[in-house]
């Protein structure tokens, strides 16, 4: 399907703060005081109905505007609006898994925190932690509730690889072994994170950053991160 100059215009144009197009900027702006998207890396993809809206590769994320957004037609998956002199985030195939899995908006951050907990996790497949508070902010899909105080929340890791795209492949086959999984942390690299909705990502992904950093500073401590409350706490 092409659509006319004016049509695509109209894609990314809007009054409204909550458009995918005017968010993604707002959004992006904030995750770069958070040190999520420094440097060009890390962003944010919103699907609304069929149009998926992703941000250019290799820009300064904190510096987007509406019109350099792209979208794709879901259903199709080609492209309605491409910015000319740009190329589409390289994270889309990602964010695509993620759509795949029914998400709405899917977040990619480059937290130092992130990083630090697969290196922590050194040569394991995933990273756990239970007994704590944020926990709660987490969705559990197979239960249709969110993960309670005392479970353990289990996030996949995967090795990350030289060039960003080439993740799609062990990114869905870590959705497919963890199926209540809602985010995926890459070796090195950072994290991916989803959700139902925009806020829902947004919220979910301050839980996952808010966990990394809490288990990086308790194995500092000598605490795991993944084990029993210790009697003499209470
Ligand atoms: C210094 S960023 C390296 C590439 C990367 O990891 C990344 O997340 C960038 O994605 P982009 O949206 O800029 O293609
Ligand atoms: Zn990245």
């Amino acid at each position: 399907m092409s659509l006319t100059e004016e049509e695509q215009t109209a894609l990314v144009t809007s009054e409204d703060p909550h458009h995918p197009a005017n968010l993604i900027c707002e959004l992006c702006r904030n995750f770069y005081t958070l040190g999520w998207v420094t440097g060009t890396g890390g962003g944010i993809s919103i699907r609304k109905e069929e149009h998926i809206y992703i941000a250019p590769s290799g820009v300064q994320k904190e510096r987007l505007e509406p019109h350099n957004m792209f979208i794709l037609d879901y259903p199709t998956l080609s492209y309605l609006r491409r910015p000319t002199n740009l190329k589409p985030s390289a994270c889309t195939p990602l964010f695509l898994a993620a759509y795949d899995k029914g998400a709405g908006a899917c977040i990619h951050t480059h937290s130092q925190w992130a990083v630090l907990v697969t290196l922590i996790n050194k040569g394991k497949k995933s990273f756990k932690i239970a007994n704590t508070e944020m926990i709660k902010g987490i969705p559990r899909p197979s239960t249709g509730k969110y993960y309670g105080y005392h479970d353990t929340l289990e996030i996949p890791i995967i090795e990350n690889t030289a060039h960003e795209e080439d993740l799609r492949d062990s990114l869905a086959q870590a959705i497919k072994d963890y199926p209540d999984t809602s985010a995926v942390l890459v070796r090195r690299h950072g994290v991916y994170v989803w959700g139902d909705t925009v806020w829902k990502a947004k919220t979910q992904a301050e839980c996952y950053d808010y966990l990394f950093q809490l288990a990086v500073e308790m194995t500092k401590l000598g605490l795991d991160p993944a084990g029993p409350i210790d009697p003499i706490e209470e």
